[in-house]
């Protein structure tokens, strides 16, 4: 589904990613972990094209898409779950969803498109609420909002970044339970975290980058048996 091969990105002349290969097979989450500053959100802004790599592919469903515009990347079939969840604060509920919904992509046979009624029925706090503004939300419910504008454009591939932080324990067991349901209907989810214990109970595999580098991979349960690694790179 997603195969990023030797990707090095830069800010200015800081060499950020430093040759990051991995992928992410169809139907399943991979999690990326690691301290704060370790280059995760530099990771998913390079796949969305928002820091394009300087050297390096990065293919999707066998296409390369790593000198596409974040738009083109999008209509591919990749959708962005922002760090900080990035809800329009002045437009309502119904009005952030439908936005996104314009730039759906409508390849997809109509048993697969994701419709407002779709995620009303995954997340029905945002029907009752509705006509509430973005700013009117708690934190789950702007992160709930936050994956259903991703979904709406009907991608096969969402970049999930950070979706536990700032959330109360008891809302981030939700959050894991949404991401299981997103993986049953098919689709492959690339999952930032700082939340080692969240990641470890969805992912079928595990990343953990330190400076720029992929220094461990492997499946969560021998990621939970390895207190060095834990201790060494994500200090738990
Ligand atoms: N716009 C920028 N300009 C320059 N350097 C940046 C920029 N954004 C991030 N960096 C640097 O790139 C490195 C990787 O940052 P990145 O945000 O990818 O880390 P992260 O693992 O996602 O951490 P966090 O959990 O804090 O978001 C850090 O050293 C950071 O200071």
């Amino acid at each position: 589904m997603l195969k990023l091969d030797n990707v090095h990105t830069y800010y200015g002349n800081s060499h950020i990613l430093q040759g990051i290969s991995f992928e992410v097979p169809k139907g399943t989450c991979v999690a990326l972990l690691g301290r704060n500053g370790a280059g995760k959100t530099t990771t998913i802004h390079s796949i969305a094209g928002l820091t394009p790599p300087r050297n390096g592919t990065i293919r999707f469903q066998g296409r390369k898409i790593e000198k596409l515009t974040p738009y083109q990347i999008s209509r591919c079939g990749i959708g962005l779950v922002p760090q900080g969840r990035r809800i329009f604060p002045s437009l309502t509920i119904r009005e952030n969803l439908t936005i996104a919904a314009r730039h759906a992509d409508q390849s997809r046979t109509d048993q697969e498109k994701w419709t407002l009624a779709k995620v009303y029925e995954l997340f029905p706090i945002l029907k009752e609420r509705e006509n509430n503004m973005g700013t009117q939300l708690s934190g789950g419910q702007q992160q709930m909002l936050a994956i259903g504008r991703a979904l709406i454009t009907n991608p096969q591939l969402i970049l999930m970044d950070e979706p536990s932080e700032g959330l109360a324990p008891i809302i981030i067991e939700q959050v894991g339970e949404i991401i299981k349901k997103l993986k049953e209907t098919g689709l492959s989810i690339l999952l930032v975290e700082q939340n080692f214990y969240l990641a470890c109970g969805v992912a079928n595999e595990v990343l953990v980058m330190n400076k720029g580098q992929i220094v461990w991979q492997g499946e969560p349960q021998q990621l939970l048996a390895n207190e060095e690694i834990q201790h060494r790179y994500l200090g738990v």
